[in-house]
């Protein structure tokens, strides 16, 4: 598969000398197409190492491309393949109106007003935000920001997605509707998305791959069912394991022979074989 986002050796020492950095031994590589997580305890770097793929950040040291680009030089020839939720979206929403806000990227872009009209109104619709577009975005539930911030992200139709923990301030129905915008644009566009969270019962099911860091190193990378079911690695990342995993590690403890699940279909399916045998 062809890499969309390449880091190698990266270190960034912020004013106060505070340093992120990843071990020169690993790179962190997303595939076109890739639902990539990357999981961390608080503080390891993860924000950090998505501002430096996003170019807001320049890096101390390393290398980074994205869509063949480099972003802290080619910042502006990449916004137009990028869409961000940034972790604090506050940040980041800036329009007067929920509608001037989703269109910004557009106006920007210098696309006609009627195809702007239309564009907005799509991605509101996908996101069933149309009834808060003429809302001033400072008084919208922190639900309703993360979903404005979405439809910015998404509007210029981005090839690559990139959320900083995007699901937690949402209730769960918001959060169901969010997830299957992510799945639907990865399945019909190809649009890669990477993003940070720490719910990882939720990214089981999710992602294609994730990584794992910790104390500037990539600990693990690879698929959720092979990566979650590592107490050890867990362990040291300072993570807690999905509730499944740790319910089926307790099963074997008490002498059923049966494997460690991640999601609920993997578990149902692992119980059917203890039944059977
Ligand atoms: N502007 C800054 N100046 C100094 N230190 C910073 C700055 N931004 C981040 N840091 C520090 O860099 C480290 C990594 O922070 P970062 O926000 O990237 O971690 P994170 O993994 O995203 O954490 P969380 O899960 O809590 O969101 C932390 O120790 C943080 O205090």
């Amino acid at each position: 598969m062809d890499p969309i986002i390449i880091v190698r050796d990266l270190k960034h020492v912020y004013s106060d000398g505070t340093t992120v950095q990843i071990s020169n031994q690993k790179s962190l590589i997303a595939h076109r197409g890739e639902k990539l997580a990357i999981l961390g305890a608080n503080g390891t770097g993860k924000t950090t190492i998505l501002s430096v793929i996003i170019g807001l950040t320049k890096p101390t040291q390393g290398q980074v491309e994205v869509a063949g680009l480099i972003p802290g030089k080619q910042f502006n020839r990449l916004r137009h393949k990028l869409g961000v939720v940034l972790q604090n979206v506050d940040e980041q929403i800036i329009g007067p109106r929920v509608y001037d806000d989703i269109a910004f990227t557009l106006r920007q872009a210098k696309v006609a007003r009627d195809q702007i009209e239309r564009e907005v109104n799509r991605v509101a619709s996908l996101l069933g935000i149309e009834h808060i577009l003429h809302k001033i975005p400072h008084y919208l539930s922190g639900g309703e920001k993360q979903k404005v911030a979405l439809a910015g992200a998404l509007v210029h139709k981005p090839e690559l997605l990139i959320l900083d923990e995007p699901l937690d301030s949402l209730d769960s129905k918001s959060h169901e509707e969010v997830e299957k915008i992510l799945n639907w644009i990865n399945d019909e566009y190809g649009v890669t998305v990477l993003l940070t969270t720490h719910d990882l019962n939720w990214v089981a099911g999710w992602a294609d791959n994730v990584y794992v860091l910790s104390k500037g190193e990539i600990l693990a990378r690879g698929k959720p069912d092979e990566i979650l079911i590592d107490l050890d690695k867990l362990h040291q990342a300072g993570l807690h394991p999905p509730m499944l995993v740790m319910l089926f590690h307790r099963l074997r403890q008490r002498g059923y022979q049966v494997d460690i699940p991640v999601t609920l279909d993997q578990a149902e399916y692992y119980l059917k074989g203890i039944n059977n045998t």
